[in-house]
């Protein structure tokens, strides 16, 4: 299981300070659900751990810093699913998952027999078994997300970052998506940090959550802690009803004003 933590994150954008002073603590085998409105700079966040953007401030994995680690030994440790990346569309569902494979994959080398089998074990976690020769251009749009989702499992990294996966999912595959890494998280001991939406959802799943308002960390906590009624008034502007639900966790009831 590996911790992550972010120390005194910032990143500049086009001369505008888009994330500012962010901490950020998740221990081994933890759910971190970073939450917020739009543009609030949650994929900004995910996109400077994943190193993907420059940023000012540390990220530290098991206490290393990931800006020490090649780019092959950072893939190893930590895999990420952008919110919408822009897919080869000529490019087959397998060969794309299979370039989670890549880090493993010798320079010059060929994948081998299991980086094939991985690939192919996720496809079918992931309903993706039947569209697995098909090509990227010709899917819907939560079967793009599956496909992405599927690239980074395929990865089998420790630290999962995951931007939004669910958006464009129906009920039965948003459920299955979040099962899955569930899953994974408790048997392989998965270190999971994700944004996400849907704020119920957020509260069922995680352990921890940060809410980010204005690049900065506006509380954090457990859900019980950050699904609070004024929070999601002063951030979201919305007004909510906070049931308990399962566990006691917190469920978010959007109420008409
Ligand atoms: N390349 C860029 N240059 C300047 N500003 C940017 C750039 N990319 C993003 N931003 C701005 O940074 C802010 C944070 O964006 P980010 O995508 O991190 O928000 P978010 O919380 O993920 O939002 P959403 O919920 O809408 O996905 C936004 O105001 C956005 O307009």
């Amino acid at each position: 299981m590996s911790d992550i933590r972010a120390h005194d994150l910032s990143v500049v954008l086009d001369s505008r300070t888009v994330l500012s002073g962010v901490g950020m603590q998740v221990r081994g085998g933890d759910w971190l659900a970073v939450i917020g409105a739009n543009g609030a700079g949650k994929s900004t966040l995910l996109k400077a751990v994943a190193g993907v953007l420059p940023y000012s401030g540390e990220v530290l994995i098991d206490g290393t810093s990931v800006r020490r680690l090649r780019p092959r030994e950072r893939a190893r440790l930590l895999a990420y699913a952008p919110q919408a990346p822009a897919l080869p569309a000529d490019m087959t569902v397998f060969d794309y998952a299979l370039l989670g494979r890549t880090p493993y994959i010798p320079y010059l080398g060929r994948e081998s027999r299991h980086d094939r089998e991985v690939t192919a074990s996720v496809l079918e976690r992931l309903d993706l078994g039947p569209f697995a020769s098909r090509r990227l251009g010709r899917l819907s749009g939560g079967e793009r997300q599956r496909v992405v989702l599927a690239r980074a499992l395929v990865q089998q990294a420790p630290v999962l970052l995951l931007d939004e996966p669910t958006t464009a999912l129906d009920l039965g595959h948003q459920q299955q998506v979040l099962e899955l890494v569930d899953r994974l998280r408790l048997a392989d001991g998965l270190t999971v940090v994700t944004t996400l939406h849907d704020l119920s959802v957020a509260g069922q799943y995680a352990d921890s959550m940060m809410l980010v308002s204005g690049g900065r960390v506006a509380a954090s906590g457990t859900p019980v802690e950050v699904l609070t009624g004024k929070l999601i008034d002063e951030h979201f502007g919305a007004r909510v009803r906070i049931a308990t639900g399962p566990d006691g966790r917190p469920e978010v009831h959007l109420e008409r004003p």
